[in-house]
């Protein structure tokens, strides 16, 4: 079962992903994106999904025709952020 990084432990691994914030409205890392059209969007997803079937680690996400956002948070950490997002973000930023 993962664990919740503490706030200093989370805060620190922020650092080291860029255009990674926290959203504390839902106890999760968030980002949002911007392309320039569906296809460009969706496609992002898909190989976001890939990744996150790699880890077995899923993303929350809205998408709105070209803009994505995600929230990464462990519902089995009770809804906190753990290592396991640290490492979705850290794949995601991989792809751009
Ligand atoms: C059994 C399976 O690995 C778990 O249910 C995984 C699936 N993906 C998950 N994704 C996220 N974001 N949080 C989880 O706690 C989680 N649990």
């Amino acid at each position: 079962m993962p664990s919740a990084l503490t706030s200093h432990e989370r805060d620190d691994a922020l650092t080291r992903l860029s255009g990674w914030a926290f959203d504390a409205s839902r106890n999760a890392l968030y980002r949002r994106f911007e392309f320039d059209d569906f296809s460009e969007a969706f496609g992002f997803m898909t190989r976001i999904a890939l990744e996150a079937e790699k880890c077995g680690h899923h993303p929350e996400w809205l998408n709105v025709y070209n803009r994505l956002e995600i929230w990464l948070t462990t519902h089995d950490a009770g809804n906190a952020v753990s290592a396991l997002d640290i490492e979705l973000a850290t794949r995601i930023a991989a792809l751009i």
